[in-house]
């Protein structure tokens, strides 16, 4: 295993002529040995461009790769060590379970005994030892997706296993149960995985560390936690949740914000920079307040939603929307009505240019 430096970009074509349209802009980013990585972001962000840069199957347009310190920007995947699984299976159907997850193996010139035990371990971790005997062909698209994470992560001497959409063909009940698999796997093999998805519990259930990507730019590295709690772009915050952030203009001021006019206290001391900023807040973190307590916003409940565990209100706080999730315990408020939502101040985040603005507490 290894500590994987990336000091880069990529643009697949550049133009000469303009500035290069860079499918990944430049970046410079470490994943731990050891460590459980996803990276997470919509279709096009350059998700697939990075892992095919990290594996060796793409050589980036300019800067480089390190491993342990070693420049491998030129290397092959198989100079530099590393197993791949792909979103589809990659599998001999005419060999049975057991020899396609020795394959890699065999390839290696491990010895027998070794094998034995290695495919043992992975096959019970999968729970495939039954079907150890089966030949693939005849297996289901499920069980073959999973020979191919198995065949990824049998080898204990690999730089990183390198994971694109994995389980993209598993049905759904299953996939998540194997997400919660390779997370255990992860904690007892040790190895190094980066893992790409768009979907965001996928990459928050099986990651230690998310990299979150918009067009081309990693916009943050973090933890569930951290992207959660301080995203450090408006796209992280929007992104991360269901539903995402809310976001309001507002004006900072000496010892405080104005949201529409009206100052808004915090508990909290914050020292922003003044001048116009846009508040974030989850809607996780609005509660019903009192009219006047100074820290709550007057709004209209525009719409209310029972998703069974909690109530989802949509309010209406002049042009702008806010999502409100309230416990189901209490009676939600009615369509039309007036709410005041108090924001709960350590949860406020400010940001300026869609940059988080850290607080001088
Ligand atoms: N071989 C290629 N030649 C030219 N442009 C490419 C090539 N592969 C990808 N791109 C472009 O680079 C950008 C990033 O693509 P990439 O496949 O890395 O994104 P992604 O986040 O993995 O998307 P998806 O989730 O759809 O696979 C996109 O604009 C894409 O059109």
């Amino acid at each position: 295993m290894a500590l994987i430096e990336l000091d880069l970009a990529h643009a697949y074509a550049p133009d000469p002529r303009t500035d290069e349209d860079y499918a990944l802009l430049p970046l410079k980013m470490a994943f731990r040995d050891g460590g459980a990585y996803a990276l997470l972001g919509p279709s096009g962000c350059g998700k697939t461009t990075m892992l095919n840069i990290i594996s060796g199957l793409l050589v980036p347009s300019q800067g480089t790769v390190r491993f342990d310190g070693r420049d491998v920007t030129r290397e092959s995947p198989q100079q530099r060590n590393i197993a791949q699984v792909f979103q589809f299976p990659v599998i001999y159907d005419t060999m049975t379970v057991a020899q396609n997850l020795a394959f890699p193996l065999r390839n290696r010139k491990v010895p027998q005994a070794e094998i034995r035990q290695r495919v043992g371990r992975i096959a019970e971790m999968l729970e495939l030892s039954g079907q150890l005997d089966h030949r693939a062909a005849g297996l289901s698209a499920d069980q073959k997706q999973k020979i191919s994470l198995g065949r990824g992560l049998v080898r204990s001497d690999v730089s990183a296993v390198l994971f694109d959409e994995p389980l993209t063909v598993i049905d759904p009940h299953l996939k998540w149960q194997l997400r919660r698999k390779l997370k255990q796997i992860h904690h007892e093999l040790k190895l190094t995985l980066i893992y790409v998805t768009h979907d965001q519990v996928e990459a928050l259930t099986f990651a230690d560390e998310v990299v979150v990507m918009s067009r081309g730019r990693a916009v943050q590295k973090g933890t569930a936690a951290d992207l959660f709690e301080r995203p450090a772009h408006t796209f992280v915050g929007h992104f991360i949740g269901s539903p995402g952030m809310n976001f309001l203009p507002a004006q900072a001021v000496r010892g405080g914000v104005l949201v529409n006019e009206q100052p808004l206290a915090f508990q909290d001391e914050r020292r922003l920079p003044e001048g116009p900023v846009k508040l974030g807040i989850r809607p996780e973190y609005l509660r019903l307040g009192e009219p006047g307590d100074g820290r709550s916003l007057p709004a209209r409940v525009g719409r209310v939603q029972d998703i069974g565990t909690h109530f989802l209100l949509s309010c209406e706080l002049g042009p702008h929307t806010l999502k409100c999730r309230l416990g189901a315990e209490a009676a939600p408020p009615a369509v039309g009505d007036t709410v005041h939502l108090r924001l709960l101040d350590a949860h406020t985040c400010f940001y300026r240019d869609e940059q988080l603005v850290e607080n001088a507490t």
